[in-house]
């Protein structure tokens, strides 16, 4: 028999509830027991539910108040050095994501560590808390083991489900060496990490567990031979050590290809792949796994919010059970549906207002319906779910043949592009001579990324206005007043290029598709981006284009209140895509076209209305890179293109800026470079400078602001902290191009800690300046 599997559930809560708890602990307002129990009830819900849908294999240890990569190294004691000394527990966990700064009191001293590194998970929007790993590294489990916790939680509800571990190879190559352990070949800590793993798998055996799913997600990027090597003796080794477990390697987010040399031999017991990303290598995974191994097909798509065409899906099912037998093959979505919302059952207002839109749509509950219909249908037969599939296949049919997904005078403007609205009037040295003598700035001008902080107060103004509570003009005038403040604070702190503050914008992205056409968005289809923070990503499922001005109006009013220069703030095409749920019916580069002439107007707006910087942010251009380098070039070259065409339209003297965060840089300077930004401010302060060489010796000759500290951690820098950083960055970058900036936008900051941090950042340039150049 086929069977029926998940590979992961969303931790968030169908009302956001972990969110809560854990920012109400965070608060002081809960404690550790309120915590504990709301997980407990959280992670029965969803094994109900998932019990409900009809699956067989339900995931545990899925779960994690914070993050799962960060929960594996707590759970295997990579505690870095800087944390030790805390008391093992929760309070400890969140700072080892969150930093810690506590002021000194009559018992104890003040604590002020930073926040371990955070990464994008893949190309995905969620982020993971980078493993810190020393030489002398000492691998051992904790009195509390998450995975075995969790499994045993599930066994009290009478629920047997598949526990989840991130693979040891993944676990360890996500990682990073510590500070104090440069050099530090992670691979060699290889033998150190496998007891340990033996020993969570045998516990876990012991609990009465069978079937174990270890995420191997590394698997679908470029690995050289000796990593598969350490991967068919790792997992020779630990099934040989656990025979009465079958281990599930599960893939994701793209295709296996030569890495699935080792799965042969090498005692697992099947192999997820994901079929959505990558539906091309069913064949060729068949023929390289032997005759014994079980194939997870991952056919639902876990990263998007589309109806699965359950009668394509079902067609690539019967071809793998004709060639492996239906108990070799299981049905799942195609990766953890962490990056789906929770369930369409909230969405009342898409329901009654876009019901034709509405039924095109599955989140991650109804996913698991489809999954089990699959199934159902595998080993029962089409028949036996006649109703649903005909269901499926009418609003499959729908949406392929709907009016309302084309808009014939954007493709027309599409078909129009012409190479010269990929460029600027002139290159760079003569542009930045233009600008510096057209609006001279202080040397290392201060700025910030656009947002400042997002009051309880702002967010109630949006949700009175939004429930209807006041009207228009009542929430624009508070708006300005927001505006006003920000402006004066900027102001105050003495900032060389403001910003207006990004008050009115509840999300980067949403905003600008709700003023776009095309776009629809759930209330309540949130997913995890990092720590307790979700987004709501906007969907995508027509034509896109610009019918008024979006911004124009606030930065306006901003700059009518200074005299100093107002930076425009525009989210840029590949972001807007990359962070949506963008329609799968047409190549996402042609979306991200059609986003990026509704920002180029926005741009040749803005200048119009005498904004003079503007910038446009692209922080998920790298989130967006595929995973195989082969792949590299082609998104590149449409992904730059995009925002060339968003940037280009305007005058010499208009200063571009654009902004990234969050990612390895590495693999991406040339686009970086031919983005032609004449300004870029990037995320620098967690990553330990070790990019800003790169970018000298790439040859990257605009103006750079790396962050000087860190804007996702509540913690204060000194002064004398981000003046070493600076003072770092003049190694490598000429004084006339170096800014001074935070890392990223200020939303999740409060304004009290925003201030100081401010204040100690403007003091940092001013330092750089009273030094003058030798
Ligand atoms: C994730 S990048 C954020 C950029 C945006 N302008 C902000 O400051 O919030
Ligand atoms: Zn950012």
């Amino acid at each position: 028999m086929v069977q029926a599997t998940n590979l992961g559930f969303p931790r968030i809560g169908a009302q956001r509830e972990t969110k809560k708890i854990v920012e109400s602990f965070w608060a002081g307002k809960v404690n550790e027991q309120a915590l504990d129990e709301a997980a407990v009830k959280l992670r029965a819900e969803n094994w109900k539910l998932q019990k409900a849908q009809g699956l067989a294999q339900i995931p545990s240890g899925d779960f994690s108040f914070y993050d799962h990569v960060l929960d594996h190294s707590v759970m295997f004691n990579v505690i870095p050095q800087r944390f030790r000394h805390l008391p093992d527990g929760h309070e400890r966990n969140f700072a080892i994501g969150r930093g810690i700064q506590k002021p000194a009191t009559e018992t104890q001293e003040k604590v002020d560590i930073e926040a371990q590194e955070m990464k994008k998970w893949f190309d995905t929007n969620y982020h993971y808390i980078v493993p810190e790993f020393e030489t002398n590294q000492t691998f051992h489990l904790g009195p509390k083991i998450k995975t075995l916790e969790e499994f045993n939680e599930a066994k009290a509800l009478g629920i047997h489900t598949r526990p989840v571990v991130l693979g040891p190879l993944s676990f360890l190559l996500l990682g990073k060496a510590a500070k104090n352990s440069v050099g530090l070949e992670l691979i060699t800590l290889l033998p150190k990490l496998l007891p340990v793993y033996e020993e969570l798998f045998s516990k876990l055996a012991q609990a009465g567990a069978d079937w174990i799913q270890v995420d191997e997600p590394i698997l679908a990027l470029d690995l050289a031979d000796a990593v598969i090597g350490h991967f068919q003796e790792t997992y020779t080794r630990l099934t040989a050590a656990a025979p009465q477990l079958k281990f599930l390697i599960a893939t994701y987010f793209g295709r296996i290809g030569s890495n699935v040399s080792f799965v042969k031999n090498s005692g697992v017991a099947g192999l997820h792949i994901d079929l959505v990303r990558a539906s091309e290598q069913l064949e060729h995974v068949i023929a390289n796994i032997n005759q014994t191994q079980v194939l997870s097909l991952g056919l639902v798509d876990g990263r998007n919010i589309w109806k699965t065409n359950l009668a394509n899906a079902l067609k690539i099912a019967q071809t793998a059970v004709a060639s492996l037998g239906s108990d070799r093959v299981f049905v799942a979505p195609s990766c953890s549906l962490l990056h789906t919302p929770v369930t369409l059952k909230f969405e009342k207002r898409l329901a009654s207002k876009h019901p034709e839109l509405f039924d095109w749509l599955a989140f991650s509950e109804e996913k698991c319906k489809e999954v089990h219909t699959l199934v159902h249908a595998l080993n029962h037969g089409a028949e036996s779910v006649r109703a649903e599939l005909a269901d499926n296949a009418r609003s499959i049919d729908a949406r392929r043949t709907s009016s309302h997904t084309t808009n014939s005078a954007v493709r027309q403007r599409l078909e129009a592009i012409v190479p010269d609205q990929l460029r600027r009037r002139s290159g760079f040295s003569e542009r930045q001579a233009k600008q510096h003598q057209a609006h001279p700035l202080p040397e290392f001008p201060t700025t910030t990324i656009g947002s400042f902080p997002q009051t309880k107060e702002i967010r109630l103004a949006r949700a009175r206005f939004t429930k209807g509570e006041i009207d228009e003009a009542a929430y624009n005038e508070f708006i300005k007043k927001e505006i006003a403040y920000c402006v004066s604070e900027q102001e105050k702190l003495n900032i060389d290029v403001l910003v207006h503050g990004e008050a009115e914008r509840n999300d980067m992205v949403a905003y600008f598709g709700e003023r776009l056409e095309g776009y629809i968005f759930s209330e309540n289809g949130w997913i995890a981006s990092y720590g307790s923070r979700c987004v709501r990503p906007p969907i995508i499922f027509g034509d896109v284009h610009r019918v008024k001005p979006m911004t124009i109006a606030e930065s306006v009013y901003a700059q009518s209140l200074t005299s100093k220069p107002m930076k425009g703030m525009l989210t840029g095409p590949v972001t807007c895509l990359q962070w949506s749920f963008v329609r799968d019916d047409i190549p996402r580069s042609v979306v991200c076209n059609q986003l990026a002439l509704a920002i180029r107007d926005e741009v040749v707006d803005l200048e119009k209305a005498g904004i003079i910087h503007i910038q446009v942010d692209e922080p998920a251009i790298r989130e967006g890179l595929p995973l195989r380098s082969v792949d590299f070039n082609f998104y590149l070259q449409w992904a730059v293109d995009a925002f060339l065409l968003s940037t280009t339209g305007v005058q010499d003297t208009t200063v571009i800026h654009t902004h990234m965060c969050y990612s390895d840089f590495q693999d991406i300077f040339q686009a970086i470079i031919r983005m032609d930004a004449d300004v870029l401010t990037i995320e620098n302060s967690k990553s330990d400078m070790r990019i800003l060489g790169a970018f000298s010796t790439h040859g990257y000759t605009a103006e750079i602001g790396p962050g000087v500290f860190d804007i996702h951690s509540p913690r204060v820098p000194s002064t004398a902290e981000m003046k070493e950083r600076a003072d770092a960055m003049l190694k490598y970058i000429p004084r006339r191009n170096l800014w001074i900036n935070p890392d990223c936008g200020l939303k999740t900051r409060g304004w009290k800690e925003v201030r100081e941090s401010l204040t100690n950042m403007v003091a940092v340039a001013e330092a750089l300046r009273a030094i003058k150049e030798a």
